[in-house]
């Protein structure tokens, strides 16, 4: 990695591929990959754990305080810890998926989520997925993403990821449950899901994921090279 190393911010509503690619591109780079969704879903899973109903925004902000949240890259994978407890597939838990959006929307959860973001982005030379990535966490990332297909061809995804992991799926659930998903993360208060302004925008529905990984990867190499990187 250059002294030239950027910030990747990739937003986008839900299944639309972002962590898939943003790990792509971060290997491709040798960047760091940071999945702030993950974030958002072991502070959830912890919430649910408790017990804590989901509008008790004080409760679940003192929670936070006191919970920690580690991001660890081994080669190929990721892995999230939670107070050292190894959460990577918990946090993929239907419940959580299904509740994680009312957690995020509390304005000071998203305030303490934001600080711990921005110190793991602190160095250039990262690729950060999310929903607020471009427009909040950093918005001088000097490339934005704003990834998106149709809420069919993202619920079909996660109806396949689902079969092939021998889980039970529907497919018309799916999308509903995605859509819910992304009504609530859109009409929240606090820094919603909305596209940037300087954000590119890329419709994935018809593309593979290496043409994804590949349009990224394109943006960012000619932003590099116009830093003489
Ligand atoms: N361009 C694509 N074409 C086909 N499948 C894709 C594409 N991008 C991602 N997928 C698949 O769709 C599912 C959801 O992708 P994921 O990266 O988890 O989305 P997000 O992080 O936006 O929620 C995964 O199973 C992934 O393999
Ligand atoms: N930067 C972020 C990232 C996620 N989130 C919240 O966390 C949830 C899960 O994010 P995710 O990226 O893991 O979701 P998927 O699209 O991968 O299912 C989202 O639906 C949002 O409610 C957020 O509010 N802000």
């Amino acid at each position: 990695m250059g002294t030239n190393a950027i910030a990747v911010a990739i937003d986008g509503p839900a299944a639309a591929g972002k962590s898939t690619v943003a790990k792509i591109v971060a290997n491709e780079l040798g960047y760091i990959y940071i999945d702030t969704g993950a974030m958002y879903r072991a502070l959830t899973l912890k919430v649910l754990r408790k017990q804590i109903p989901l509008n008790e925004d004080k409760a679940i902000t003192n929670l936070l305080a006191n919970t920690d949240i580690q991001l660890k890259q081994s080669d190929s994978s990721q892995h999230v810890l939670m107070d050292e407890e190894d959460v990577t597939s918990a946090i993929r838990s239907e419940h959580v998926t299904n509740n994680v959006s009312y957690v995020a929307k509390h304005a000071i959860v998203r305030e303490e989520m934001v600080n711990r973001q921005r110190e793991l982005a602190r160095k250039r030379g990262v690729v950060m997925d999310g929903r607020d990535i471009g427009t909040h966490v950093i918005p001088d990332a000097e490339v934005k993403i704003f990834l998106k297909a149709t809420v069919e061809e993202r619920a079909r995804r996660r109806y396949e990821e689902n079969v092939q992991k021998g889980f039970a799926a529907d497919l018309e659930k799916l999308k509903e449950e995605i859509e819910q998903r992304d009504r609530i993360d859109s009409k929240r208060e606090v820094a919603p899901l909305v596209q940037a302004n300087d954000a590119i925008e890329l419709d994935t529905t018809d593309l593979s994921i290496n043409d994804v990984a590949a349009a990224i990867l394109e943006k960012v190499n000619k932003v590099l090279k116009n830093r003489g990187g």
